[in-house]
């Protein structure tokens, strides 16, 4: 078996090694970790505190991440190509010029190590952390294959939600908007949205009058055409699956996936991209996937940060309190950070506590919000059971820019991007390591910026091991809040 396992934290020289701990008063950690807030004091260090966070830059590529050998070289244009160098001959002119407008200039490091290995053709687990520009890397892969002016479906983007593909529409479509001063037009409904709700039936009839060039699809929908032979595979030149190990988690995507990649499997000329920033046993999940034909043999592995899964910028901290105090913690904590925007994670309903009449936590959180918040964020709700166009009111407030608290389940969780958000709260605390990883994920989104970020759990004190389970599985350090 032929698997390439670029972890580049692992393979690449290591630049610096630090070991910081809050407590020193070094400009570093001090800049890292705020010391004073109105109403809470970083009393007590949750982890033993001779080792406090560990980061590990890695900003030096290793001649083993490239298929060709690396010839050592000072040209910066080598060691720190742009975005344009690195696509030049595989993105049309136009798309870069337009990359550039947006503010895609530099590569992120996920970008810089996968694009060569994406554009030869190779088929490529992305594997890195939340916000580090997953979405472009693979979007532009699709652009380089693909013919927008051709009507044939060439490239599939499946993902777990139509939170998450409302995304991935939004920014495929900005690439291809005409630059300023541009020349050209693209074909209207080159890019489709085949998204569970309202507008399905309409588009299915499009789809068949005038095949797209890319359609962004849930899987349950793209499954669903499947079925119903209202589309074939058989044009397809690149699939991607992002957020891959959640669809391969839920219960209710996973069979319909298997179901795709097992028709997929059987196409020529194609090219297949898994990404996550959560790829749990990724070894055993690269040779299902080249036992199952889902991937070529020769599939590669790029896994950025493989030591630290969350962005460096972020920092962690958890207050106790009984469930009774909780919404009142919450606000007191929301009043003392004064977030520009933030996310307030609550727990799903259980089935069992919906038959017995309770009111959900969104609900609990939500109204005493309303009564009880007097600052000028506006509160929003996203939740599973709201219905297509409520989801769809609520993201597009999101998205207008920040000012904004959202109470979410963890259908916001899963590669939405938020660039305006400083401030997590997990109400209840995430089911797993990878459920905290990826509610984590939602702050720290602007790659180059150095703005700090926090993530708050808001626990009882029997559910501390819990969180200490987290911070040795994920490598972080979380430092008590004392009220
Ligand atoms: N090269 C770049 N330069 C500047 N900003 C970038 C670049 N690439 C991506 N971004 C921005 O970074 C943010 C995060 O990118 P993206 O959503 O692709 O991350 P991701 O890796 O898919 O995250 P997740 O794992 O959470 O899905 C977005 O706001 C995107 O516009």
């Amino acid at each position: 078996m032929d698997i390439h396992t670029l972890s580049l934290s692992r393979l690449l020289p290591l630049r610096v090694l630090s070991f910081q701990n809050p407590n020193s008063s070094s400009s570093s950690s001090s800049s890292r970790i705020p010391r004073s807030h109105n109403n809470y004091h970083f009393l007590k260090l949750s982890s033993p505190t001779h080792i406090n966070r560990v980061s590990i830059f890695t900003t030096t590529p290793l001649a083993i991440a490239n298929p060709s050998p690396t010839i050592p070289t000072t040209d910066d244009s080598v060691t720190n190509p742009t975005l344009r160098e690195l696509c030049q001959s595989h993105v049309p002119h136009q798309l870069l010029q337009r990359m550039e407008e947006v503010g895609y200039v530099m590569p992120t490091e996920v970008q810089k190590e996968a694009l060569p290995h994406l554009f030869s053709g190779r088929d490529c687990v992305l594997h890195a952390q939340t916000g580090s520009g997953k979405t472009l890397a693979y979007l532009l892969l699709i652009y380089s294959i693909v013919n927008t002016k051709k009507s044939s479906v060439q490239a599939v983007v499946l993902v777990p939600t139509r939170e998450l593909g409302m995304q991935v529409t939004k920014v495929a479509r900005i690439l291809v908007a005409k630059p300023t001063g541009g020349e050209g037009e693209q074909r209207s409904g080159a890019i489709m949205a085949l998204l569970d709700g309202g507008t399905l039936r309409r588009q299915k009839s499009w789809f068949k009058a005038e095949p797209p060039a890319i359609v962004v699809a849930t899987v349950e929908s793209m499954c669903l055409m499947l079925e119903r032979h209202r589309f074939s595979l058989g044009t397809l030149r690149v699939m991607v699956v992002d957020e891959v190990d959640f669809i391969f988690n839920s219960s209710k995507q996973v069979s319909s996936l298997r179901k795709i990649l097992t028709s997929y499997s059987s196409c020529n000329k194609r090219q297949t991209v898994f990404a996550s920033a959560s790829i749990p046993q990724h070894n055993r999940f690269l040779n299902e996937a080249v036992q199952q034909k889902w991937t070529k043999r020769d599939v590669i592995h790029i896994h950025v940060n493989a030591v630290e899964p969350m962005p460096s910028r972020l920092y962690h901290r958890f207050v106790v309190c009984d469930t009774e105090r909780k919404l009142q913690t919450l606000l007191s904590l929301i009043q003392s950070d004064a977030p520009e925007s933030g996310i307030i994670f609550v727990g799903e309903q259980s089935e069992k506590s919906k038959k017995t009449g309770n009111d959900p936590s969104t609900s609990l959180v939500i109204d005493f919000l309303k009564t009880s918040y007097h600052g000028s964020l506006n509160i929003l709700l996203l939740e599973d059971d709201m219905n297509f166009n409520s989801r769809a009111a609520s993201l597009l407030e999101v998205k207008k820019g920040g000012g904004y608290l959202l109470v979410a389940t963890d259908v916001a969780a899963r590669g939405v991007d938020f660039p305006e958000m400083t401030h997590i709260y997990n109400f209840d605390p995430p089911k797993t390591a990878t459920d905290y990883l990826h509610r984590a994920g939602r702050t720290c989104r602007k790659p180059f910026s150095d703005v700090n970020c926090s993530v708050t759990s808001i626990i009882i004190s029997e559910e501390r091991f819990v969180l200490q389970r987290y911070e040795n599985e994920l490598r972080f350090v979380c430092e008590e809040l004392i009220p």
